[in-house]
């Protein structure tokens, strides 16, 4: 089967597989009422799950990262790892987390199959940790970074939402850590959502101040290699540690956009701030669907646009990304 491709040259080989809404934490950013169920909420199975999973390896998948919501609160999250790492062609399987549940089951994870984690750690600050997300969880969640370091996995990357007025004075004690702990510590520019507005205007901050400061400090921009993702990234001779820039509105931020998603509740988003999401679960119950899927997976490439439409405020359907995984 022909590997999915659009219109403007763009290669999909990295599936961002939602596996709940729900979470745990009320971020700020994110989910400041916390998660609010809509009826009974009834999330892809394991079976509905595989059928996915098999479909989007056979049309060139190579990686996929299960998100959510909170993807640990699920259950069956273990058996959703070994499903994926039962399917021969993907090669790569992360997830990403807010890290509550790490410290307990790290080694599990990794023992099904997960091979990189990325970790939301927004502050390094318990005080504003707390402020940010709600929950006054960070010794629990660093416990399980460390819990993410012992068990080997190939990365552990954390992820920090830049936000002006909370964070913002945070870049030290961050340098500081990443200089003997060797980890990926992303900087994510805070996007707009449908219930986010005025959030937004309170607490952007451009990614380009992170880089200055970088750049001036010594640090080296990594020429990216050719599958790499839209993140800028930055190596330091002085640090173990490496730093990752997100800056979806910088100039060509979705030139290098390598991504598609699957809503928790099984429908095809073709961008992260999409019009609208596409069914895909009447064709996930049995696997003699799986050409009529892969069908209507190439057929819905070709209505990919070329960037987000975020400069003009338009955010799509994305009322905020835990409904979409990030
Ligand atoms: N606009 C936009 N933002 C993205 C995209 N990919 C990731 N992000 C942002 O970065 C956040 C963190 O992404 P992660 O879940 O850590 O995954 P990733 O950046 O793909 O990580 P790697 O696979 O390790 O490169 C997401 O939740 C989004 O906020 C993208 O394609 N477009
Ligand atoms: C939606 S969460 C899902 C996974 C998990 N609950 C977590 O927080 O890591 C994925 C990522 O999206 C980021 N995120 C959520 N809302 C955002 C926003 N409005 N702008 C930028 N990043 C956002 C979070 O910081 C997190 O790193
Ligand atoms: S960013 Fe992740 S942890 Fe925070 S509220 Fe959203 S889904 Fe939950
Ligand atoms: S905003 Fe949309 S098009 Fe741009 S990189 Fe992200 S998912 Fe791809």
């Amino acid at each position: 089967m022909s590997q999915l491709q659009d219109n403007f040259g763009r290669r999909f080989h990295y599936l961002r597989m939602s596996v709940t809404d729900v979470c745990n934490f009320k971020c700020t950013y994110c989910l400041p009422d916390g998660y609010r169920p809509d009826g009974k909420p009834k999330f892809l199975d394991l079976n509905e799950i595989e059928h996915l999973v098999s479909a989007f390896a056979e049309v060139g998948t190579q990686k996929i990262r299960i998100t959510g919501g909170e993807p640990s609160l699920r259950k069956d999250f273990t058996d959703i790892i070994r499903i994926v790492k039962d399917n021969d062609k993907i090669n790569t399987i992360a997830t990403t987390t807010n890290g509550y549940r790490l410290a307990k089951h790290a080694q599990e994870w990794y023992d099904a199959g997960l091979r990189r984690i990325n970790i939301s750690v927004d502050s390094l600050d318990p005080k504003m940790f707390y402020q940010i997300t709600g929950e006054n969880k960070f010794d629990e969640v660093m416990r399980g970074v460390d819990a993410a370091l012992e068990a080997g996995f190939e990365r552990v990357k954390i992820n920090a939402v830049l936000l002006k007025g909370l964070n913002d004075k945070d870049l030290p004690r961050f340098l500081h850590w990443i200089k003997s702990t060797p980890i990926d510590l992303r900087f994510i520019e805070l996007m707009e959502t449908g219930l986010g507005h005025d959030y937004f205007k309170a607490h952007h901050l451009a990614g380009a101040d992170i880089k200055n400061q970088l750049e001036q400090a010594g640090w080296q921009f990594d020429t990216p290699a050719v599958d790499d993702g839209p993140a800028q990234n930055f190596s330091h001779d002085d640090y173990q540690g490496r730093i990752g820039l997100i800056m979806p509105y910088a100039k060509n931020f979705c030139a290098s956009c390598n991504r598609l998603r699957v809503s928790a509740k099984g429908k095809l988003h073709l961008c992260l701030f999409t019009e609208n999401g596409v069914d895909l679960r009447d064709l996930l119950q049995t696997p003699d669907q799986q050409a009529e899927l892969i069908g209507r997976l190439h057929g819905q490439l070709a209505q990919k646009k070329q960037t987000h439409f975020l400069h003009d405020g338009i955010t799509g359907v994305t009322q905020h990304l835990a409904s979409i995984g990030g």
